[in-house]
């Protein structure tokens, strides 16, 4: 399908700080492509305009971090009508995943080149809300929750990096309940994560190996500890993309979590407290423009 409008959803605020409207103007000039552009607001939602969106163009292209892109992917999910990703984040989680360059006006060429095509991508739903990157609880959560907006201005991704060593050195162990596909276990850990997608938004790296966002499952993956040993070995199998007894790793459809008590949690940049939760994949349930043969 020849693509003849755009809607662009910009946050004027995200990682990166560059000419953003220009690039845009630069790219999409005489290539017959009419655009519009909405811009986020501090604390927020763009989902409802995002959702008005939905059958009244041809794509709508997000330029910020994670953040933006998982909120639109959410209001989007479900529709036929397609996301494209414009990395404007610190992490940009979801463009590494998808292949989508990382350089601005390199994005921006996929959207107005030949070589793109549009994948069917899985999204997962946390009681009933629908999130595409992963349900974070514990340790990965609290690095999350302490690492603001102040902290990635100034240092980047360093941010997780320092907010990271803070948490382990404080992290408890938890203990979990859980139902996964209809099976019972009783677990304890320092962290629970239910994710969709692989990357973490540092370097080429996964998770675990086999982490795919578009097999139709789920990857709960549960560390025990915190100690060094634990740490080294879970750092040593992200670098060498291996598993680790360090993780546990299980793979399914739907999961339900009972916890002892109410816990902080993240489901994808959003801040949540929960004591049961139930978590379940929706196979194939966006359309997101990604350069050919990225996945
Ligand atoms: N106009 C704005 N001014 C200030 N903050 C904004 C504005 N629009 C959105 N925000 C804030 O930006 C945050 C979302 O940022 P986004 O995810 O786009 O980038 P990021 O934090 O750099 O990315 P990442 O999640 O990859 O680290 C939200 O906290 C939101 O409130």
């Amino acid at each position: 399908m020849k693509i003849k409008h755009i809607c662009f959803i910009i946050n004027p605020a995200s990682g990166k700080q560059e000419a953003i409207l220009l690039f845009i103007n630069q790219a999409l000039d005489g290539m017959g492509i009419e655009w519009d552009v909405y811009l986020t607001k501090k604390d927020k939602s763009i989902a409802e305009i995002a959702r008005e969106l939905i059958g009244k163009t041809d794509l709508v292209a997000v330029y910020g971090g994670d953040g933006c892109v998982t909120e639109v992917a959410a209001a989007l999910h479900g529709s036929e009508t397609p996301l494209a990703i414009i990395p404007g984040g610190t992490a940009n989680v979801m463009a590494r995943e998808l292949g989508i360059p990382l350089d601005t006006q390199a994005a921006l060429a996929v959207l107005t080149g030949k070589d793109y095509e549009m994948r069917s991508i899985d999204m997962g739903l946390f009681n009933d809300q629908p999130f595409l990157l992963r349900v974070n609880i514990g340790i990965m959560a609290d690095m999350v929750l302490q690492a603001d907006r102040d902290l990635k201005n100034s240092v980047g991704q360093l941010a997780y990096g320092i907010t990271a060593l803070k948490t382990l050195a404080l992290a408890e162990p938890a203990s979990y309940r859980l139902e996964i596909d209809g099976k019972a276990f009783q677990e304890s850990g320092v962290s629970l994560t239910v994710t969709n997608s692989g990357h973490i938004g540092i370097g080429d790296f996964a998770l675990q190996p086999g982490i795919s966002i578009t097999d139709g499952l789920l990857d709960v993956i549960l560390m025990k500890d915190a100690s060094l040993l634990s740490v080294l070995k879970v750092a040593s199998s992200t670098l060498l993309q291996n598993k680790t007894e360090a993780l546990v790793h299980w793979q399914c459809k739907r999961i339900v979590i009972n916890m002892d008590q109410t816990h902080s949690l993240i489901c994808d940049d959003r801040k949540e407290t929960a004591r049961q939760i139930t978590i379940s994949v929706v196979p194939a349930s966006i359309r997101i423009m990604v350069p050919k043969l990225s996945l």
